[in-house]
């Protein structure tokens, strides 16, 4: 049926208007003042913003990792996310040395399928280069993966050498895809991780200590040195630290072509999480760590300078109770993520707009637009306009509410910002012109959420957009 979004106040990345949104058949057909309403359902939104669905470029749902597997799969992930004003991800699909890639995506498929009820797409994870790897990429690409992930740290589980990646970025270039990193010195880190245990340092806060961010900051600055020698393209997941944003400011006046990621725990969280009493500093153990907070100042100020621009989950839950326990007596087995699916947006609303550190038009930049860019969706999604998909948020911008795990939606037992106080919450969150969020009730369907193909790198984004606004 036919609706209409009537008096909501519009934003995108450019624009801020009151309007009303016609949807028919899942996409916006019209936008304008004083629509007819005609056959319509009428939905008000009078006092509120409506946003383009925010779109999570980072999660991690369903994954085995560290000796377990992430407590939130495609159902609890999707529902969380959308409850949090998130109406796409791309997770990541992993893939084991010497086995097709293909049998990797299928495998993605099928947790996913039965499961999602918002849109998803997949990143692939390259850990080498073979004949088989070249000969199968082109078909990836085809399939609508249009961005690999290299890590270059967790050795001897995830972690490609440098050649691996600069073929991966050779190959990328050639392909049309965009290049991930994870950007910390994995061989560096094994030599202060097993000097510290030699040392019968076993706290969670060594796993900060272990990883500094001279670490973060020499790989980003490598691997940026690879792409500018290999003339590709690359975005740094999860840059936490001033060093990492540093080198990628660097290479972006360089003229090198670079994005940068964070997250909300960078945002907000710091170094002292770790060190919290009876092992709860094992539920604040990312890769890499949380920083001293100085940290926070230049990440936001990157936000806002563009230097960085977009704000990933790194969605990737363990429960405190059964997995983060694994690592009671040793830090290296404490599983590394946490729960941020459902909290990104509302972080970045209230700590970044209400705060007045970001505009408003930034926010759905830089949680939407920008990612809808650089990983082939736009202008499907990512924006309010004639012929996109109907991927809206309401929300209400005056709301104070306490995050909690009495009230998240995720599957795990504690939050990641258990009594932070934010500003703005998501009403009604539609994907593609169907409600799964109505006034704050789940109202969407498992397996709703469709496989999106995604474009080529480079098919949205203007050149200018590559120029650091200082
Ligand atoms: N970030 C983290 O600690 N866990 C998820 C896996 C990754 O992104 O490295
Ligand atoms: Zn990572
Ligand atoms: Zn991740």
């Amino acid at each position: 049926m036919k609706k209409l979004i009537i008096n909501g106040i519009i934003v995108t990345a450019s624009d801020t208007y009151q309007g009303d949104i016609c949807i028919e058949n899942g996409v916006i057909t019209a936008i304008g003042k004083s629509l007819s309403p005609e056959g319509a359902e009428v939905i008000d939104a009078s006092g509120r913003y409506v946003f383009p669905g925010a779109i999570d470029p980072h999660t991690h749902l369903d994954m085995p990792f560290g000796g377990t597997v992430t407590k939130d799969d495609f159902e609890t992930g999707t529902i969380a996310a959308a409850f949090g004003g998130t109406t796409t991800i791309i997770d990541f699909c992993l893939t084991n040395k010497g086995e097709p890639l293909q049998t990797a995506i299928n495998t993605w498929h099928a947790k996913a399928k039965e499961k999602a009820v918002i849109d998803y797409g997949f990143h692939l994870m390259i850990g080498e280069i073979t004949d088989e790897v070249l000969q199968e990429l082109p078909k990836v690409i085809q399939e609508g993966i249009t961005s690999f992930k290299v890590f270059m740290a967790y050795k001897n589980v995830f972690q490609a050498d440098d050649g691996t990646l600069y073929r991966t970025l050779l190959e990328a270039k050639k392909l049309g895809a965009l290049v991930m990193v994870h950007a910390e010195n994995g061989d560096v880190i094994e030599y202060l991780t097993k000097q510290a245990l030699a040392e019968g340092n076993t706290d969670p806060i060594y796993h900060a200590l272990t990883r500094p961010p001279e670490i973060e900051g020499e790989a980003t600055g490598r691997a940026c040195q690879l792409t500018g020698l290999a003339n590709s393209q690359l975005y740094v997941v999860h840059v936490s630290c001033r060093e990492a944003v540093q080198k990628i400011t660097e290479a972006r006046n360089a003229g090198f072509d670079v994005w940068g990621e964070t997250c909300p725990q960078y945002l907000v969280l710091d170094q002292s999480y770790l060190e919290k009493p009876n092992f709860e500093g094992a539920k604040y153990v990312w890769s890499p760590p949380l920083r001293e907070k100085h940290h926070q100042e230049a990440l936001w100020t990157a936000l806002k300078n563009g230097q960085l621009q977009t704000l990933g989950s790194d969605q990737c839950s363990f429960d405190f109770y059964g997995q983060k326990d694994l690592g009671k007596d040793d830090f290296t087995k404490i599983p590394n993520g946490g729960p941020t699916i459902e909290d990104r947006v509302s972080i970045l609303f209230s700590e970044g707009v209400k705060k007045g550190r970001i505009s408003l038009n930034q926010f759905v930049d830089i949680t939407s637009t920008k990612i809808a860019k650089l990983f082939g969706l736009f202008p499907r999604k990512g924006t309010i306009a004639v012929g996109s998909d109907a991927d809206l948020v309401i929300f209400d911008p005056y709301v104070e509410r306490v995050i909690s795990a009495r009230t998240h939606h995720m599957a795990v037992d504690y939050s990641t910002f258990e009594g932070m106080c934010v500003t703005g919450e998501p009403v009604s969150v539609l994907s593609r012109g169907e409600f799964i969020v109505r006034d704050k009730q789940f109202v969407g369907k498992p397996g709703q959420g469709q496989y999106v193909k995604r474009a080529q790198y480079g098919s949205a984004l203007a050149s200018k957009e590559n120029v650091t606004v200082l």
